[in-house]
């Protein structure tokens, strides 16, 4: 049996800034990995971070429930200029200075789907993308009231949403129906959404395969 390996606790000792931009800044991170070693690492970070603050931003999982209709997922679909395509995410945005996450979410929601929710749910602070930057979000699961007057005919927020196109796609055929969307247009879908329909899939036709009831 080989001897077990000398062991540090990670850190980082140093961030520098290499550029700086309005939204985002380039850094070089000095940390000391597991093993003892000084290494760099080349991090992306938001300058809109507010001290104090849990999360850089949400997302938004809604789910609209009408009389008659199936469940639908309120989806987004818009130009992102980072990837030069189009995308289909959950809505989405940063949070405000002196906003809770659940705010935000209500906020975000109304403003670029015209949607009136309530809060349902919420995810601890989640990692985003942690081999390049430090982001973060909280998920915030909201249910909208389709039947409700404010929500027969939601209009978005004009200004810089009216690029935004809004997309119910059905719970219980949600992986199908974005596969279809794929097939069928020229767009990048995000992981969360897509990792989200796979365990709508699991849920709603193999629910006896889930891991935790195989015990
Ligand atoms: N990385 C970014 N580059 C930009 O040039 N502008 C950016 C970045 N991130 C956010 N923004 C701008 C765009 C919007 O005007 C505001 C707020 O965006 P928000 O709606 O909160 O979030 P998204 O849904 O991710 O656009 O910030």
């Amino acid at each position: 049996m080989s001897s077990p390996k000398k062991t540090t606790e990670p850190h980082v000792v140093k961030e520098e800034v290499l550029a700086s931009g309005k939204w985002v800044k380039l850094e070089k991170t000095t940390y000391v990995d597991p093993s003892g070693s000084t290494r760099i690492w080349e991090t992306a970070k938001r300058t809109t971070r507010v001290a104090g603050t849990a999360a850089d931003g949400v997302g938004i999982i809604a789910l609209l429930k009408r009389t008659l209709h199936k469940d639908c997922v309120v989806m987004v679909k818009q130009f992102r200029p980072p990837m030069g395509c189009y995308t289909l995410e959950f809505p989405a945005g940063l949070i405000d200075e002196n906003e809770s996450a659940e705010a935000a979410a209500l906020r975000e929601l109304k403003e670029e789907t015209g949607y009136k929710g309530e809060v349902v749910g919420i995810t601890p602070v989640t990692c985003l993308d942690p081999g390049l930057s430090n982001c973060t979000t909280q998920i915030v699961i909201v249910h909208i009231n389709g039947d409700d007057i404010e929500n027969i005919n939601p209009t978005q927020q004009l200004g810089k949403y009216k690029f935004v196109e809004v997309i119910l796609l059905p719970l219980d055929e949600f992986q199908q129906k974005i596969d279809e969307l794929l097939q069928k247009e020229k767009i990048v879908v995000d992981t969360k959404v897509y990792v989200y329909a796979m365990g709508m899939s699991q849920a709603f036709f193999k629910p006896r395969e889930l891991p935790v009831l195989k015990q």
